[in-house]
């Protein structure tokens, strides 16, 4: 990890519907980071993500990629990354080989640059055997994971999930923690969104608690509990106590 090269810096940044989602949020992401983003439902954690991956745009802020101004340059910005949402959208009628190949030719890859790289991607989250079926049989994990696989296709350094663990078993799971853990040792910037604490605890690099739209804590896992003063408590109890003390507030 660069602490001086930054991968995603996030200024003022804010989002209103009918009440205010993020709340003029700064964030900064280290290039080759694993940070995890957690927060309760509802905080403005998916919100966020959006505005940063340019779904979404905010009504005030701003969002570098690599240094790059994601609002007045966002297919650049867009180059740099990757998006995999909670809900993700695959072609059903396409095999993960075509649909692998079919956003590689949107990112304008030729095909014998990246059947090679879709099989590995294939391969590495277990989806091998399944790689000539139509997605169209596919359970919802195994979609997530073709989602997965098609969103790192054109090799972004800088990788954003949202909740990419849910509703996966063990064994997917652990595809693809092992995979992002992967790309963040090649270095790649992972930022996740994940209810899953233990997860949050054991993969990440730096954790940063939202609530309300506002980042309430950051830090390492030891950071936060010095912050909060509980040498050997648990991200779950730490957690709890810093969304309690933001309810209250
Ligand atoms: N498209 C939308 N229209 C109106 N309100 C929205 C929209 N998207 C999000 N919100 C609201 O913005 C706030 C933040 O939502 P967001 O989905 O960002 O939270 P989250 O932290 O990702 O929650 P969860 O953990 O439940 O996924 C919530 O009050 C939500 O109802």
């Amino acid at each position: 990890m660069k602490p001086d090269s930054s991968a995603l810096e996030v200024r003022g940044l804010t989002k209103r519907f009918d009440r205010l989602a993020v709340d003029n949020l700064d964030l900064t992401i280290h290039a080759g980071e694993f940070y995890a983003l957690v927060g309760p439902n509802g905080a403005g954690k998916t919100t966020t993500l959006r505005m940063v991956a340019g779904l979404l745009r905010p009504d005030a802020g701003h969002v570098s990629i690599f240094g790059i101004d994601a609002l007045q340059n966002p297919v650049a910005a867009k180059q740099a990354m990757a998006w995999v949402s909670d809900e993700p959208m695959i072609y059903d009628k396409l095999t993960p080989l075509e649909y692998l190949e079919f956003v590689a030719g949107l990112w304008g890859i030729a095909p014998a640059v990246s059947k090679p790289v879709a099989e590995e991607l294939l391969t590495s989250l277990g989806l091998a055997p399944h790689r000539h079926e139509r997605c169209e049989g596919f359970s919802k994990g195994m979609r997530q994971k073709v989602a997965l696989a098609g969103a790192l296709v054109h090799d972004p350094r800088l990788i954003i999930l949202d909740e990419p663990l849910t509703g996966l078993d063990a064994v997917s799971a652990r595809h693809v923690k092992g995979l992002l853990g992967d790309r963040v040792r090649a270095g790649c910037t992972v930022i996740m969104t994940t209810h899953i604490l233990e997860v949050a605890e054991r993969m990440s690099d730096r954790i940063g608690v939202i609530a309300a739209g506002r980042l309430v804590a950051e830090g390492t896992l030891t950071e936060l509990r010095q912050q909060n003063g509980h040498a050997d408590t648990s991200l779950e109890d730490l957690f709890i106590a810093l969304v309690t003390l933001q309810d209250a507030a």
